[in-house]
């Protein structure tokens, strides 16, 4: 038994409030609820997708993924244990707090956070509805969307993904960040979306490198993008990537980390054969700031 997909993210921000103006007015997103130290983010019909917690990190705080049933649970718990990592059983106070009928918690080997839950909540009867006039982001089967870790150990970080978690290898890119720095990027699926997980090691630099969300409509990256553009908060221009063929832009985030909005990415398929890149983009993603 694996992970199916990614159900939320978590991050820890210094400025929730500048996180609310700029989740909905800019990516477009709904808020499921809101305090001074805690926003949740919706994009589809789930009751959230974003975790935004006040703190001083700036950076990754924890991801969550999914599994279909109870059984399913079990079976990836026994599995992570079978291959040493300590797994603890979610309180029935965190379950209610996430929403989920039951969870576990581990850490990967970088001590990132991974919670694996089942039974998320569905509100189709409040449907979502973005506050920008996004047409949709496509989630479902491929869940949330994908996100880039920097990790000091790839090797350990992709035996834990990989071997405990279920994760498969879908392609790596050797990216030349200057003359002096190539950084090979690992890209992980666990279901039809190309990668849901990235894993590098860039010397210095947070924790999480990018978010990404996926719309479903070109215009909806057009639409953001005029938006980051108009703000000077553009860290990457559009662009193509090699791999997964996604058409995107990288954007800031108040929190120093990068937010990826794009469209058109293709899927993994049965009889995947992992190949390598020594680019990330067919054409565009010229990097402007935090790279
Ligand atoms: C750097 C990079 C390369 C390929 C696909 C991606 O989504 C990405 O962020
Ligand atoms: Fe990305």
């Amino acid at each position: 038994m694996s992970i199916q997909r990614l159900s939320y993210l978590g991050f820890e921000v210094s400025d929730v409030a500048a996180w609310r103006a700029f989740a909905t007015a800019k990516l477009g997103l709904m808020e499921l609820s809101a305090s001074t130290d805690r926003v949740r983010f919706r994009i589809d019909s789930r009751a959230w997708r974003l975790n935004v917690e006040k703190g001083s990190a700036d950076d990754f705080s924890f991801s969550g993924y999914e599994v279909d049933s109870e059984d399913a649970l079990a079976a990836l718990k026994k599995r992570l244990e079978a291959h040493g990592v300590a797994v603890t059983v979610g309180s029935p106070e965190l379950a209610a707090d996430r929403g989920v009928l039951g969870l576990v918690s581990c850490t990967d080997p970088a001590g990132n956070r991974v919670e694996i839950c089942y039974g998320g909540t569905e509100l189709f009867e409040k449907p979502f509805v973005s506050p920008a006039g996004v047409s949709g982001f496509l989630t479902g089967d491929q869940g949330l969307g994908h996100y880039v870790l920097n990790v000091p150990d790839v090797s350990a970080a992709l035996d834990f993904y990989i071997k405990g978690l279920g994760l498969h290898l879908s392609d790596i890119i050797d990216w030349k960040l200057n003359d002096e720095l190539t950084v090979r990027l690992y890209f992980l699926h666990c279901n039809g979306r190309h990668h849901t997980l990235a894993l590098a090691s860039v010397p210095g630099g947070k924790t999480l490198h990018h978010f990404m969300l996926e719309v479903t409509r070109l215009d909806d990256v057009g639409f953001a993008l005029d938006k980051f553009e108009a703000d000077g908060a553009i860290v990457a221009t559009l662009g193509r990537h090699t791999n997964d063929h996604m058409v995107s832009f990288y954007g800031a985030t108040p929190s120093g980390f990068a937010v990826e909005y794009g469209w058109g990415a293709r899927q993994v398929e049965l009889n995947w054969s992992v190949v390598r890149y020594d680019k990330i983009s067919v054409w565009g993603h010229r990097f402007i700031g935090l790279g």
